[in-house]
């Protein structure tokens, strides 16, 4: 007989945190939100990769390109590249995450020497950058011959025709450095010059790098970014469970940092398969996480097949249409916080701690806060990062106001070949995902702190100064559908009926 579950499943907007004592110590600037990524041997040694924030980007088109990778890296979480393109794109969104230095640009603004003040002046307009490389051929590792900048030139006083050769800055009047000087000693000479830009050169005085100033502070700001031990930013990336004999080793060529896989479902022999490859060939030196599973049992299938994390969440995210598609799924808390004791039990008897991600539905900022005080060691945003201007997709005006796109990886838009051949016939058998428009919200940095901020609040309000505190101090109540009533702005007439429901 079919075995039936004692207690509906809920979801994180039936639930609320009820305060701790808070000392004085209990401030937002004190809370840590260090946590583990990968499975280690807790007590015994160091995480081997560990997250400043608790927060990853969906595997998904419309969420997470190299962009975004970089944006999200910055501020300390790590984004998987997505994986439903050709193996040769994704391994090329990986390699333009690890080779993206921060603090040098490579020129996107360069002329040849023939060109004119017409052409600085259109060139200006398309990238929005004022300062020019001017170069033997025009290209950004071109011969460096000058650099044209706004001081340069008088419109309306310097002819439209006029050379750039004639008004640029020369080379033997400008400061350049050797390309290998590191990111302080071209802040030094940046400061010694009173210049706002220095080029970086080779041997041959090919132009390598621009590092500006006004990008020295800002990469100051950022001193939760992620590096791995070469100064590049950490990326991850999605794989599947087909062909993982070609596009592991392509990724791990590419020098991406763990990979995840990704379905809708993850109790099942592909995945075990395809974790038993990558042990095989790789030993633990790749590490991969896996999901998505909703209770104990699916935690651990995958945490004994070798899985590096796990991930939470059959139907919850916002794009998905899969419990009403295939009648398969699980409130999202009571996924959480059942995998979360399974994971704890796990550790009992093993030693080794792996790491739990609640993927999807994540509403509101504060059902963060809930994600982790339930058990996630950090969680998968899709809708959420999908909002910010470094999401891949296309920013549109609907009734005057901006949106961006976004779409369920199983929706017909995705082109998902991994749904495709399911028995061999060329049409995407069913939908399982939605084609829609979220709110624009601006550049992410300024979105991932605001929330962070909520969530170190709401921790300091329970007593906690970490995750792992928050998560053994928590104390957490199921309300009832009256007082979620009561939970939002009620018996008054609002003046500003913007509803908030979707911004966090
Ligand atoms: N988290 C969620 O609730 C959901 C997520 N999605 C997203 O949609 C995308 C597609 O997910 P899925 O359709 O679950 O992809 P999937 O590749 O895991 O599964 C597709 C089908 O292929 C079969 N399959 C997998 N490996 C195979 C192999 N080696 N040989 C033969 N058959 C194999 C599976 O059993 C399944 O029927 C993913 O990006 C996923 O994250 C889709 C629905 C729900
Ligand atoms: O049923 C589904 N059909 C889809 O087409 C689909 N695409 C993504 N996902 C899953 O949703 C998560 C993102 O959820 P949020 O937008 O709520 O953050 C993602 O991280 C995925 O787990 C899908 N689920
Ligand atoms: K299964």
């Amino acid at each position: 007989m079919a075995y039936f579950y004692k207690e509906p499943s809920r979801t994180f907007g039936e639930y609320l945190l009820i305060p701790g004592y808070s000392s004085a110590e209990n401030i937002p600037t004190a809370v840590s939100l260090k946590t583990p990524l990968v499975k280690y041997r807790k007590g015994e040694e160091e995480c081997p990769l560990q997250m400043n924030i608790p927060m990853i980007s969906a595997i998904m088109q419309a969420v997470s390109g190299d962009k975004l990778a970089i944006a999200l890296a910055r501020q300390g979480g790590v984004s998987f590249i997505y994986g439903s393109q050709s193996i040769e794109n994704e391994a090329a969104m990986v390699r333009r995450v690890k080779s993206f230095k921060a603090g040098y640009v490579v020129s996107d603004s360069n002329l040849a020497p023939t060109a004119t003040l017409h052409d600085v002046l259109e060139l200006k307009a398309r990238t929005g950058h004022s300062t020019i490389a001017v170069t033997a051929d025009g290209t950004p590792g071109g011969k460096l011959l000058g650099i044209v900048a706004s001081r340069d030139y008088r419109i309306n006083h310097t002819p439209d025709d006029a050379l750039v050769t004639t008004f640029m800055t020369p080379i033997e009047k400008l400061v350049t450095a050797p390309e290998n000087t590191s990111l302080h000693d071209c802040n030094n000479i940046i400061w010694d010059n009173k210049i706002n830009t220095l080029p970086l050169v080779d041997a041959e005085g090919n132009l390598k790098y621009m590092v500006f100033r006004k990008d020295y502070d800002s990469h100051k700001k950022n001193a939760n970014e992620l590096l791995d031990k070469n100064k590049s930013y950490v990326v991850g990336a999605g794989i599947n469970t087909r062909d993982y004999a070609e596009r592991v080793p392509a990724l791990v060529d590419a020098g991406v940092d763990v990979l995840c896989i990704d379905s809708s479902e993850g109790y099942s022999e592909w995945q075990s398969r395809t974790i038993g490859w990558i042990r095989e060939h790789y030993g633990d030196t790749v590490k991969v996480g896996a999901g998505n599973v909703v209770d104990a049992e699916g935690f651990r299938f995958l945490a004994e097949a070798g899985a590096d994390f796990v991930k939470i969440g059959i139907g919850g995210g916002s794009i998905c249409i899969t419990r009403e598609t295939k009648g398969i799924g699980r409130g999202q808390a009571t996924a959480v916080i059942e995998v979360a004791k399974a994971r704890d039990e796990y550790y009992k008897e093993t030693g080794i701690y792996v790491p739990i991600c609640s993927d999807g539905g994540i509403v509101h900022d504060y059902h963060i806060t809930l994600a982790l005080a339930m058990g996630a060691d950090f969680v998968m945003l899709g809708r959420y990062f999908a909002r910010f201007d470094e999401s891949p997709t296309n920013k549109v005006r609907i009734n005057g106001q901006y949106m961006k796109e976004y779409w369920g990886e199983g929706s017909n838009r995705a082109r998902n070949w991994q749904r495709y051949d399911l028995g061999g016939s060329s049409k995407l058998s069913f939908e399982e995902g939605v084609d829609s428009y979220v709110p624009y919200a601006g550049p992410l940095a300024d979105g991932v702190q605001t929330t962070l901020y909520k969530v170190k609040s709401t921790m300091c309000n329970c007593g906690a100064l970490s995750i792992p505190e928050l998560q053994q101090k928590a104390k957490l109540t199921v309300v009832s559908s009256t007082s979620i009533v009561e939970g939002g702005s009620h018996d008054v007439v609002l003046k500003n009926a913007t509803p908030n429901i979707i911004n966090g």
